[in-house]
């Protein structure tokens, strides 16, 4: 498949994080490469999804530097938020519309001009299209917040615990996503809980 995004480099440096008072983290040194996955693990409330705050532009580290191949990504926010996606529990789906006209919907406003059709197809949604998605089960839903990631290409996701929800068959889709993400020279940031079967090219284990 062709390039679809200028592909990038991520880097972290020196960086530390504190939140409500408490370090979570400091001392932060990491430089991920096009295809490249940074699969980020630890217990409840040990800083997983903050790091991914920061590494989106979301929260200011409290020391140290986010950078996209070697500038402060602080320089410039906007341009840092368009080249990425992030997957969190809130999915920010519109209950009153379609899986089709949600992934339609994010297409306009991502500025893209994404196969919806092909996103609807390759998490088995096509059947689903029709219905709003209050009406879809947990991990029907889930599954239209995932079909989003690929609909508007962009070289960085930021992906906390896509999982969740996610029943055998359709975690097996979303390594699909990620392995074909990274053949594409994306650059992805799993925090996860569960053992996918991915082959990660750094683990960050935080502690307690
Ligand atoms: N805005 C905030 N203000 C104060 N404390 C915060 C804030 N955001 C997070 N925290 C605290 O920072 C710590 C780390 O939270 P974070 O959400 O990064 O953990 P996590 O590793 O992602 O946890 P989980 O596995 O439960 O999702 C927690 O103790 C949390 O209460």
């Amino acid at each position: 498949m062709p390039d679809r995004f200028e592909q990038g480099r991520l880097a972290i440096a020196d960086l530390a994080c504190s939140r409500g008072g408490r370090l979570l983290f400091e001392g932060l040194d990491l430089r991920l490469d096009a295809g490249d996955l940074l699969l980020v693990r630890g217990p409840n409330g040990s800083g997983k999804t903050s790091l991914l705050h920061l590494l989106a532009g979301m929260a200011s580290p409290s020391a140290g530097n986010v950078l996209w191949n070697e500038s402060p990504i602080a320089e410039d926010l906007p341009a840092h938020r368009a080249r990425l996606h992030r997957l969190t529990l809130s999915d920010g789906l519109k209950g009153a519309l379609t899986a089709g006209e949600n992934l339609r919907y994010a297409t306009r406003l991502l500025n893209g001009a994404g196969d919806v059709g092909a996103a609807l197809e390759a998490l088995d949604l096509a059947g689903l299209a029709m219905r709003p998605v209050r009406f879809l089960s947990t991990g029907q839903r889930r599954r239209v917040a995932l079909a989003r990631l690929t609909t508007v290409a962009r070289p960085l996701w930021l992906l906390d615990e896509p999982e969740t929800g996610l029943d055998q068959a359709n975690r097996q889709r979303l390594t699909d996503l990620i392995a074909a993400q990274r053949r594409e020279g994306g650059i992805v940031v799993l925090v996860s809980h569960a053992d996918l079967d991915l082959d990660p090219t750094v683990s960050l284990d935080f502690e307690p």
